[in-house]
């Protein structure tokens, strides 16, 4: 059995805890019943002990298998990861929902991507990146009574995703500890206006509505303070041809949209601007999680 859980970029701008999309980056694990436990590594993270030998992947697994199966059986799990850890780009989302999809999927049984974004929220409790990460393209989401409600939409071919990822790594509890207790009015309606039209762009698909919507006063500044020159690839990124460009999650790398023609030559000078940095294209994914039985 393969599941598979593609990456996310949440707040995109002004949208902090509530927007959220998927790109084609993924992460990916085979399971096999097998007559011990095992697991093997490749890709992100595989140098990491940490995730050989108390892999949260695991615990959630376990978590969900015990709950949902009365048999005792070993496992071989096989990770190829392609999301990179505590860079903003969804890796412990991923984690969440392959785990819990894997566990229903290994008993047979079926389990609604509603229900298992749900279930989900345990683990991750604002939605910007379970929910792109579980259905795909661009979603708005929010939280109400323990269960996520939220509005998704594909993001065309015509657009591509920009994405620079710095080589240190920012944990999101810390990164959250960076931002201020209380915001002032105006910082408020700052934010509530342009996430609004962030979203209305998207429905509408009014790309060139981006670089004014995906303006943020409440989280991006005091985060990027932490690595300042991400304030110059922002600044490099609108110059050369971005659509927008942000903080993704709580850092550290910068997520760019472009239109698909303009992608080649940002990625061109982003890359020779930032040759420390690594530098891709990616596509957006309008799929989210897929399980092969
Ligand atoms: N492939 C993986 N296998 C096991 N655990 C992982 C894996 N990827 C991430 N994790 C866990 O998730 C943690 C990173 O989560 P964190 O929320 O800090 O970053 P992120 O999810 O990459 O960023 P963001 O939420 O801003 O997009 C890691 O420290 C590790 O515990
Ligand atoms: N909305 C979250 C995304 C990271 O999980 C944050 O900005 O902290």
């Amino acid at each position: 059995m393969k599941v598979s859980v593609p990456a996310t970029s949440a707040n995109l701008g002004p949208g902090f805890d509530c927007l959220g999309l998927a790109i084609s980056m993924k992460n990916q694990v085979i399971i096999r019943p097998s007559k011990f436990h095992s697991v093997s590594l490749k890709g992100e993270g595989a140098n990491n002990p940490a995730l050989k030998d108390n892999n949260m992947f695991i615990s959630i697994f376990n978590d969900f298998y015990h709950n949902l199966s009365n048999k005792k059986r070993h496992f071989r799990f096989e990770f190829q990861n392609e999301i990179p850890l505590s860079r903003g780009l969804g890796s412990s989302s991923a984690v969440i929902v392959s785990a819990i999809a894997s566990a229903y999927a290994i008993e047979g049984i079926k389990l609604e991507k509603d229900k298992l974004l749900n279930l989900a929220l345990a683990y991750e409790s604002h939605p910007d990146n379970i929910t792109p990460a579980v259905m795909g393209g661009f979603n708005v989401a929010c939280v109400q009574e323990n269960e996520v409600k939220y509005i998704n939409k594909s993001i065309p071919k015509s657009l591509k995703a920009v994405i620079v990822v710095p080589n240190r790594a920012i944990s999101t509890q810390l990164s959250r500890k960076t931002l201020p207790f209380k915001y002032s009015k105006e910082d408020t309606v700052f934010n509530i206006s342009h996430s609004s039209l962030l979203t209305a762009a998207f429905m509408a698909e009014n790309w060139e509505m981006l670089k004014y919507a995906s303006n943020d006063q409440i989280h991006q500044k005091y985060r990027m303070k932490q690595m300042p020159e991400l304030f110059d690839v922002q600044k490099t990124a609108l110059k050369e041809g971005a659509l927008m460009s942000t903080l993704s999650g709580s850092g550290s790398t910068l997520f760019s949209i472009a239109y698909t023609d303009d992608s080649k030559n940002l990625e061109k000078v982003l890359k020779l601007k930032f040759p420390h940095f690594r530098v891709f294209i990616t596509d957006f994914d309008n799929t989210g999680v897929r399980i092969e039985i």
